[in-house]
C-alpha cells in the first residue's frame, strides 16, 4: 500500500478532533476527502504529511512508517499543498518553485540541467511558465496556488496531497488542475468540498465531526442519505446528455 493511515487520532488542548481514522490508497489512486467545514480533513491531511504528530495510531509510507523517516526522505516521497500556504515575499515564482527541488540536492547531487528542466515543466504545467520571473508577492491568491501546485510537482513526489487546491482558482484552472492530478502518475489525496468534481476520484473519504464515516467508490458513497445526514442537503441526480456523466444538483433542507 502507498500511503497508509491505522487509527489516526489527534485532539487540540484535550478536545478530540480526529478518532480513529484508518484508511489505504494504492498506488496511482486518487482519493478524494470531503466534509462539512471543520469535520477534519485539513487535519487529517496534516497528519498524512508529518507536519502534525498522531497522538494515536501511525502513518506508513510503502510499508515504512512515517515516524520514523529523516524530513529529507519523506519529502522524497511525498510533497503537500496546503490550503493557505504562505511563502517568503521577496522571491520569484521561479525561486519558489525551485524550492520543491530541496530534497534531492545534496553535496554530491548539486543543482543541475536536469532541475531546470524539471522546474520549468512543472511551471509549464500549471500554464505559469509566462510567469516566472515574477515577484511572489505581486501573484494574484490562484497564481500563487498554482505556483504551490508547481512546487509540489517539481518536488517529484510518488504521492501528493492537495488540500481544497481549486479554491482560489477560475473554472479553467479547476478543471486544469483536476484533470492534471487526474493524469498524474502519482498516488494523490485531494481535499475538495466542490462534490461533483470529488465525483471524478476513484474513490472518496467521507469526514464528519473528525471520523471518516464512509470510504468507497464516488457513486455508491454519493447517496442521498450520506449528503442529507452529513452535509444537510438534499440532493437530485441529474444525467448530462452531452456525456452521460452523473451531476448532483443540492438543496437546501428546511
Ligand atoms: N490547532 C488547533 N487548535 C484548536 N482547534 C483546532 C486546531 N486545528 C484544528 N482545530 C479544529 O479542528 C476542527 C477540524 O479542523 P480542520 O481544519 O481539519 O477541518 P476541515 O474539514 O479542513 O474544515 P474546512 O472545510 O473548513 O477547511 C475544526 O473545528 C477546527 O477549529
Amino acid at each position: 500500500m502507498m500511503l497508509a493511515a491505522h487509527d489516526l487520532g489527534w485532539s487540540a488542548r484535550g478536545a478530540p478532533i480526529l478518532r480513529g481514522v484508518s484508511l489505504e490508497v494504492p498506488e496511482g489512486e486518487t482519493l478524494g476527502l470531503i466534509g462539512p467545514n471543520g469535520s477534519g480533513k485539513s487535519t487529517l491531511m496534516r497528519l498524512l504529511c508529518g507536519v502534525l504528530k498522531p497522538e494515536a495510531g501511525e502513518v506508513r509510507l510503502a510499508g515504512e512508517p512515517l515516524a520514523r523517516m529523516s524530513r529529507r526522505r519523506a519529502a522524497q516521497w511525498l510533497a503537500m499543498v496546503e490550503q493557505q500556504a504562505e511563502t517568503a515575499d521577496r522571491i520569484t515564482v521561479r525561486d519558489a518553485v525551485e524550492l520543491g527541488r530541496t530534497p534531492w540536492l545534496s553535496p554530491l547531487r548539486p543543482w543541475s540541467a536536469e532541475d531546470d528542466a524539471i522546474v520549468a515543466e512543472a511551471l509549464a504545467v500549471v500554464e505559469m511558465s509566462g510567469l516566472a520571473a515574477r515577484d511572489w508577492a505581486t501573484l494574484s491568491g490562484g497564481e500563487r496556488q498554482r505556483a504551490h501546485i508547481a512546487r509540489a510537482l517539481a518536488q517529484r513526489p510518488r504521492i501528493l496531497l492537495l488540500d481544497e487546491p481549486t479554491n482560489h482558482l477560475d473554472i479553467h484552472h479547476q478543471l486544469s488542475i483536476l484533470q492534471l492530478v487526474a493524469t498524474l502518475p502519482v498516488t494523490t489525496v485531494v481535499a475538495l468540498h466542490d462534490l461533483n468534481q470529488a465525483m471524478s476520484c476513484d474513490r472518496l473519504g467521507v469526514l464528519q465531526h473528525g471520523r471518516l464515516v464512509a470510504l468507497g467508490k464516488p457513486q455508491e458513497v454519493l447517496s442521498p442519505a450520506l449528503l442529507r445526514d452529513v452535509f444537510g442537503v438534499r440532493a437530485s441526480f441529474l444525467t448530462d446528455p452531452a456525456d452521460g456523466a452523473r451531476i448532483i444538483r443540492f438543496h437546501a433542507v428546511s
